[in-house]
Parts: C-alpha cells; structure tokens; sequence
C-alpha cells in the first residue's frame, strides 16, 4: 500500500519475538523515489490472524507513534493490509527489546541504568506533556538503539516502543496479567485509564531495570496477582535506599500522589549525581 511516501513493500525475514498479540521480524522497506529503489531494514510487527478484531486498535498504536516525534520514541513508518495481515512497519531498534538486553548482558553499569530510566523519564514526560497515554510502559517495550560503554564514556540510547493494543479493550485475565506493571485503578470498575498509570509502570520498570531485566512476579498466577494488589503489597525494594523510595512513589496505590515527570527527572538527576560521586569517591582530591 503506499504508505509513506515511496511504495512500501515489505519481505520477511526470521520472526524475532513476539508481544501480545503481535508477532516481531526482521524485514526490509523498498522505497521508490525519483526512479531511485531504496532498500531500509525494519521490524514488521504482525497482529496475531485470531486477533483480527483487534486490527482497529492496531492502527491507532500505530497511528499515535506516527503522529508525534520525539528522539526517546520509536519511528513507525506506517501500517501495511496485506490481505488478511496487518502489519506495523518500525525503524528495527539495534540491540532489541531491553528486558532480553538486560537478562543476556546481566552486567550493565548502575551510571547505565540511570541514563536508560532517565531518557525512558524524558519520554513519559514528553508524552505527559501532550496528554498522551502509552499504557504499556515496561522493559520489553524500551528498545536498546545504542549500547552505553562507560569505558569509551558512551552511554546508552532508548527508544519507547508503539502501546500495542490498548489497555482499556483487553479481557480482565490479561489485564490481570500485566499485574504489577498495570495501574491498580485499571482493575475498578470502570478501570480508569489515565497519564497516572503511566508512572505505576514507570515504576515497574525501574525495578526491572535495576534487577537486570528480571521479571516481577514471574510465574505468579492470575489470582496471587490480584491478591499482590488487593493487599496493597509492593515489590521488593532495592538496597538502594533512593532509588526503592523512588519506586514505591511511582507505585502508590492512590494515582494522584505519584510524583509528576519532572519530580522523576529531578530525582533521577540526583541519583546520577550521587552515583557519580560515589563513582569517583576515589579520585576526589583531598580535602
Ligand atoms: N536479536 C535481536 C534483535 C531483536 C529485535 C531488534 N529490534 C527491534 N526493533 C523494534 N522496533 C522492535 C523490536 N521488538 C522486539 C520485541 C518487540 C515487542 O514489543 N519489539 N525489536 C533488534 C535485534
């Protein structure tokens, strides 16, 4: 379909993972411009064939991330009805989704972690900013574009992944299986999805960054899920004094009294500075 200025045809290559209800692949873009054939790698994100009902909300994930621009959020070029296949064409993000990164890597610098959660921060902020809500801020929906490298002083680059499908239309057992990423106040009725879920799962992810990708309440079944948030219970804190209070701040049961986006900047800015000085305790001149 032509999409996105030039012709866009897609061909895919292995299948690279998989989300809800979407299937990921490695393919490539043919652009026609001016005569010219230009050929770009991309991530195809097909929506499951027995999730078909889905395809509307499909395109508006689609259609929000290509609607707005922002260096901390994934391109999408467009979405391709091929026959019965709705497909979400995105930049392909170098190093993939973070939570797999992290797990693999398993020795990513603490200075690292707190670039990646403060640009994941400057995203959710930029999005606050315009009233919009992602709705699945998590681990695997931050994608790694470049990797830090504290000895070549490099530091990493994230880009926030397209919503998937949002929230508010998912059943009750997946919504429930989101469980601690997902805003308690998703689970009243009716769930009221607002910019304050997004900083419960800002904190989620937080504490999956700094736990190396691992996942919160891995195998717990949906009711010992219900039961986590029924109890009012909390995920378990870091060593890290600031950083667990910064945590639980995000996942406070009450949505107004999570701390707005610039509140986390500020705290994340005071956790990079602290670090740093612990950091270079060492080389700190005599006094
Ligand atoms: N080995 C490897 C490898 C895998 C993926 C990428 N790149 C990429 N680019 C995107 N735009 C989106 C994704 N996703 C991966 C899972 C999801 C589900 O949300 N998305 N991966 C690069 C290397």
């Amino acid at each position: 379909a032509n999409i996105h200025q030039g012709m866009l045809c897609v061909f895919q290559d292995e299948c690279l993972g998989q989300g809800s209800f979407t299937r990921v692949f490695k393919g490539t873009k043919v652009d026609i411009r001016e005569g010219e054939e230009h050929r770009t790698q991309v991530l195809l994100k097909v929506l499951d064939a027995n999730h078909k009902d889905y395809w509307e909300a499909f395109f508006e994930a689609s259609s929000m991330m290509s609607q707005i621009s922002h260096k901390h959020l994934l391109l999408v070029y467009g979405v391709s009805v091929h026959g019965a296949k709705n497909i979400m064409v995105q930049e392909l993000v170098k190093y993939g989704a973070l939570d797999l990164y992290l797990k693999r890597k398993g020795s990513v610098s603490v200075s690292c972690k707190l670039d990646i959660a403060k640009q994941l921060a400057l995203a959710l902020n930029f999005l606050d900013e315009k009233n919009i809500v992602h709705g699945n801020i998590c681990a695997k929906n931050v994608l790694l574009a470049r990797e830090g490298d504290p000895s070549q002083e490099t530091s990493p680059f994230i880009k926030l992944s397209d919503p998937g499908i949002k929230v508010s239309l998912l059943d009750r057992n997946v919504i429930l299986d989101r469980i601690p990423w997902v805003g308690p106040e998703l689970l009243q009725d009716p769930p009221i999805l607002s910019l304050d879920s997004d900083k419960w799962s800002f904190g989620a992810t937080l504490w999956e960054i700094f736990n190396n990708g691992e996942t919160p309440l891995k195998d717990w079944d949906l009711e010992m899920k219900r039961r986590f948030y029924g109890t009012y219970q909390q995920l378990e804190p870091s060593q890290w004094t600031e950083l667990a209070d910064m945590i639980t701040q995000c996942m406070d049961y009450q949505p107004a009294s999570r701390p707005s986006c610039r509140v986390v900047i500020r705290q994340l800015n005071n956790l990079i500075t602290s670090d740093y000085e612990v950091l270079h305790a060492s080389e700190a001149p005599e006094r």
